[in-house]
């Protein structure tokens, strides 16, 4: 039997200590009930003595079933010179009625003097009744020692009665608490075994990533015997964040065997990041291990090559264990097997050693020697593959087009107008529209001219617009543009490059026309 390893996730406590990140009621409860789903083990969700918000989540919370966490509130130890029973920050934690409860006290003599401003005696005293009246009120309490690690390597002997104080009130387990994230795991994993064989009890660890190492560090604690890892989900969290659980569970499930959350679960990951980062209004780091856009991305036409020949040759575990997919990316360094796949989509016919295709990836690295980037607009790359092989018809031909550009007071911001014709079919059409910007106009009056002839393009709209000058910051320097598109269903990215930065815009719009209608009609 492996090894259980509880996860207990404080995105909605620590994670929002990080900077930027503001959750709102509702964000909370998306986000408890998404890892509730994905079945960690705790939920710490904030610290009801800090604010209202916090208060109000506690009471909704309380009102709906999690099938697979416990929630926590977390607080601090009472103030100094003073009584558990009647601190409001520890009496406010009562009030969030959770099961388990989370309680930081200082491990660290130097925070003690310097920041509690007290004894090192008072201290202990905090720490033993806050936690004595937690389990007289029937709550699992886990004591987060902070600075455990900082403060161990200072006073040995101190930090260890911090713990000592922690147990012999009733603490479930101890949290070794690497609050300024600067240790190193080979010091984690030392420290965390003494701890063990001194205690006996549950132990913790609580990594934070100032020295980019929180994930080894808490890897190495587990390792050393602890079995409960703290972190928040993206690791997000003050500073540099914390260890980040997206990464420390397939680490520890897949690669060491332990059991982190129910296995069928594993392959839900992916998917959990994504909403997560999308809820906290957070862009998904593409890098990120196992859950990243491109953690399984393989660009270098070798890779691909590889990948397809073998499967594990490129690539640490298969994607579909944590829900990700593997993708291809085309490039000025790929080779024939990373475009046949997009080739066979046009053409079933076509092989690695057909000629059009060595054509394809001839014209490939000349586009993107002019100034092209298809790795960001496979859609554009879908239409210089069809060109080539003779399988495209426009679905509209943009005669010409001419922007006005406009100096407007006051409120309006429509600053440009277009006026532009299109030709279908034989037939022409002429619209004019204003916009926000001459890209905006012109993309106003393609659409108005063209819903004429294809109603689909109603549900049709563009999400982004980047420019990027190439080859140096003079006038005549190129310009490529990227859109990003969606109807909806479908995302899709398309290019255009230009000494012109109308003319840029203009061929990427196009693209993106031209790549909706022919989804559309193939998917008829
Ligand atoms: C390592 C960690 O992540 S710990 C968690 C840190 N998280 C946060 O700070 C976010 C939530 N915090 C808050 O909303 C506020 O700090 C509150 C409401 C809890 C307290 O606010 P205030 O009462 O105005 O105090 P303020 O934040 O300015 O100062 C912290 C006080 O807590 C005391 N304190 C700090 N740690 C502890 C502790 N472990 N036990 C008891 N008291 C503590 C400090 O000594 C200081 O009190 P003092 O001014 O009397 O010396
Ligand atoms: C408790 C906590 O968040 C820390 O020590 O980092």
């Amino acid at each position: 039997m492996s090894r259980k390893i509880e996860i207990f996730d404080s995105t909605l406590r620590d994670g929002a200590q990080g900077s930027g990140i503001s959750f709102s009621l509702d964000d909370k409860i998306k986000i408890t009930l998404e890892l509730d789903s994905l079945g960690v083990d705790y939920i710490e969700a904030g610290n009801p003595g800090s604010n209202q918000k916090d208060r109000e989540y506690f009471e909704k919370i309380n009102t709906m079933k999690l099938e697979n966490s416990k929630l926590v509130a977390f607080g601090s130890t009472r103030r100094k010179n003073s009584n558990a029973a009647e601190d409001q920050n520890v009496n406010n934690l009562l009030i969030a009625n959770t099961p388990a409860i989370s309680i930081f006290g200082k491990s660290w003599d130097y925070h003690v003097t310097d920041v509690l401003g007290t004894t090192l005696e008072e201290n202990l005293n905090m720490i033993a009744d806050t936690i004595s009246y937690m389990v007289s009120k029937e709550k699992e309490v886990i004591f987060d020692a902070e600075h455990f690690f900082d403060g161990y390597k200072n006073n040995p002997e101190y930090a260890l009665s911090t713990l000592r104080a922690a147990v012999d009130a009733g603490a479930r387990a101890l949290v070794l608490c690497d609050t300024n994230g600067g240790a190193f795991p080979d010091e984690i994993y030392e420290i965390t075994k003494k701890v063990i064989e001194e205690f006996g009890v549950d132990v913790g660890i609580h990594c934070h990533n100032d020295g980019g190492m929180a994930v080894a560090n808490s890897i190495m604690s587990v390792e050393a015997g602890a079995n409960q890892v703290q972190g928040t989900f993206l690791g997000i969290g003050e500073r540099c964040g914390n260890a980040n659980l997206s990464t420390i569970v397939p680490n520890l499930q897949i690669k060491r065997g332990y059991d982190c959350i129910p296995e069928e679960n594993l392959q839900n990951l992916t998917t959990a990041a994504r909403y997560i980062a999308e809820i906290s209004n957070l862009t998904l780091d593409h890098s990120m291990p196992y859950v990243g856009n491109n953690a399984f991305a393989h660009k270098g036409g070798m890779h691909v090559d590889g990948i397809i020949k073998a499967k594990g040759s490129f690539e640490h575990i298969d994607p579909e264990l944590v829900g990700n997919d593997r993708k291809f990316i085309m490039s000025e360094v790929s080779g024939k097997n990373t475009i046949i796949s997009r080739i066979k989509k046009v053409d079933p016919s076509l092989t690695k050693d057909s000629p059009e295709t060595k054509e394809i990836l001839d014209l490939l690295k000349r586009l993107e020697h002019e100034g092209y980037q298809f790795e960001g607009a496979e859609a554009s790359f879908d239409l210089v593959i069809r060109k080539h092989l003779g399988r495209y018809t426009p679905f509209f031909i943009l005669d010409h087009y001419k922007i006005i550009e406009e100096e407007k007071q006051g409120e309006d911001d429509c600053t440009a107008s277009a006026l532009i014709k299109v030709i279908v079919k034989g037939r022409e059409e002429m619209t004019a529209a204003e916009g926000n910007g001459p890209v905006n106009a012109i993309d106003k009056a393609i659409r108005k001219a063209l819903e004429v002839f294809y109603e689909n393009l109603k549900d049709f709209h563009l999400v982004d617009f980047k420019v990027r000058v190439l080859d140096g910051a003079n006038t005549a320097a190129k310009v490529r543009v990227l859109i990003d598109s969606t109807d909806g269903q479908e995302f899709w990215s398309t290019i255009g490059v230009s000494t012109n930065i109308i003319e840029a815009s203009v061929g990427a719009l196009v693209d993106s026309i031209e790549y909706k209608l022919i989804k559309d009609l193939e998917q008829k």
